[in-house]
């Protein structure tokens, strides 16, 4: 269970959101669409969303993959980092929640750029992986990763072979409260913590965390660079 949110954690994230975020109607709508259909409200925060944007446009990324939709909240924040032409392709195994993530993206007037694949992540990942490794697909830039954590590891394969080098992966929730130490924890800590393991014994990746605090309690972020070349020490 995850613990009490520390009042000054939210008072903390609005007091930067309210200076730092311009208003975002389509956003607003899109959680209360969320929320109206019966979504857990898993979604990014309004000032992750904007980090991720961020990454994104600092990356120059002009191909996204995200695992794990919900009801498209942080898709549409990467979407609209993209340049023209750009493109975010976002795996989700609901359907329900795809359904309403598509409404979402299409009131937002983002349809466009979104490639929204029903079913589960690791049947939708084989085909992008042919487009990928045929040339018919350019590889991504920037993977975020936020669906089953059991499964991190398996996506943190697949994404390695979706990427250019250079290209970044980011994880959400690898904190889960503090219990990532936990050697007995649940599943999702048994997967963020393989994935870990997995990370940090692949040369080619170079990788931090960022433990968060805020309106969605403690957790954090793994960011994860791929480098052309082994990583330095
Ligand atoms: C934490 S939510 C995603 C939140 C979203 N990225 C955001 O910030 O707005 C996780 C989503 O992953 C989906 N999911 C769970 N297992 C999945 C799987 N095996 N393949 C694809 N999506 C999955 C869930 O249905 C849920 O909608």
């Amino acid at each position: 269970m995850p613990s009490a949110i520390d009042p000054r954690w939210r008072d903390v994230d609005l007091w930067f959101a309210d200076r730092l975020l311009p208003p975002d109607p389509a956003g607003a709508a899109a959680l209360a669409a969320n929320q109206a259909a019966g979504l857990p409200a898993h979604d990014v925060s309004p000032l992750q969303a904007r980090m991720l944007a961020l990454i994104a446009r600092m990356l120059g990324a002009r191909r996204v993959l995200e695992i794990g939709t919900l009801g498209g909240y942080s898709t549409m924040h990467l979407a609209r980092a993209l340049p023209d032409g750009g493109q975010i392709v976002t795996l989700e195994a609901d359907p329900h929640h795809a359904g309403v993530a598509a409404a979402n993206l299409d009131r937002a007037g983002l349809a466009a750029r979104v490639d929204l694949r029903v079913g589960r992540a690791v049947d939708s990942l084989p085909e992008l992986a042919r487009a990928v490794a045929a040339g018919v697909a350019a590889p991504f830039d920037l993977v975020f990763i936020d669906a089953d954590k059991p499964s991190n590891p398996v996506y943190l394969d697949w994404a390695l072979t979706l990427v250019r080098p250079g290209a970044v992966i980011i994880a959400d929730n690898v904190v889960r409260d503090g219990r990532v130490t936990d050697p007995d924890g649940d599943a999702s800590v048994q997967g963020v913590r393989a994935f870990t393991d997995k990370v940090a014994a692949d040369p080619r990746l170079t990788a931090t965390v960022l433990q968060t605090v805020g309106v969605k309690g403690y957790d954090g972020f793994m960011m994860i660079l791929v480098d052309a070349a082994p990583a330095a020490p």
